[in-house]
């Protein structure tokens, strides 16, 4: 079967306004992101790499130009369209893990299933299947607040993944993790990647994280200053 663009992004320009002050943040950004591709968003800090993922993950629009998600045209989309796309469609994996502390580590991975109404049955096996897989078998009735910050982070990748959502998004993900924590994470992400097809869209300036990826997007200054058509292979020794 033929590729087919999860994202793609013409002439995409984001400008934020604060009282009198106007800042663009992204300037014309021409971007397609095929199906069950490994891309990191590198870039310095303020180049725009959290602009540029709150606009592939549905969070924010852009100011100027077209994004499609999945090949439709977003600004035809309703706000309850966009919504519905971010639930069944794309799982985010966030820095600050924002897991549920008065919910257990199953809990929160079935939450976003929960939202889609998926039976409890289905959504409770799905979860203990995707926490099992991720070394946290034995820490699934856990809380947050009994977890290290790399099993916290597991459990969001978890949460992220175990719906089997068409795109994860996540920034910054190995920001506070040690290095053999980071290493296992992006292990596990590269496998959902290679087994299951997902699509992932990280931004990072973890060295760790962008010798992995396939592909490497480079902003500065809200511009994309690599080639984007060409696929860049990184070896795996950092
Ligand atoms: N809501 C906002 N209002 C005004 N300016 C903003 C807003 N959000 C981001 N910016 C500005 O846009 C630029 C890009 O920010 P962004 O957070 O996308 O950068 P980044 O590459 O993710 O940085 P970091 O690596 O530090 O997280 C920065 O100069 C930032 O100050």
């Amino acid at each position: 079967m033929a590729n087919t663009s999860v994202i793609r992004l013409e002439q995409v320009g984001k400008v934020f306004e604060q009282k009198k002050q106007r800042f663009q943040a992204l300037k014309q950004i021409d971007l397609t992101v095929e199906s069950s591709e490994f891309v990191v968003i590198a870039g310095p800090s303020g180049s725009g790499k959290t602009t540029l993922l709150n606009l592939i993950g549905l969070l924010d629009q852009p100011s100027s130009g077209k994004l499609f998600f999945n090949g439709r045209d977003l600004s035809q989309c309703s706000s309850t369209e966009l919504a519905q796309l971010r639930r069944d469609q794309i799982g985010f994996v966030f820095q600050a893990y924002n897991l549920m502390p008065v919910l257990t580590a199953l809990e929160n991975t079935e939450m976003v299933m929960e939202f889609r109404g998926m039976a409890a049955d289905k959504r409770r096996a799905a979860a203990r299947k995707t926490l099992t897989a991720l070394g946290l078998g034995e820490l699934m009735d856990r809380y947050p607040d009994q977890l290290s910050g790399g099993q916290q982070q597991r459990v969001a990748v978890a949460r992220a993944v175990a719906g089997e959502p068409m795109l994860v998004i996540a920034d910054e993900p190995t920001a506070n993790l040690d290095s053999r924590t980071a290493e296992s994470l992006m292990d596990l992400m590269s496998q959902l990647n290679r087994e299951h097809g997902i699509t992932f869209i990280f931004s990072s300036h973890d060295p760790r994280v962008i010798s992995r990826a396939k592909r490497v997007i480079s902003l500065c200054d809200g511009s994309i200053v690599s080639p984007v058509s060409q696929a860049v292979e990184f070896s795996h020794a950092v």
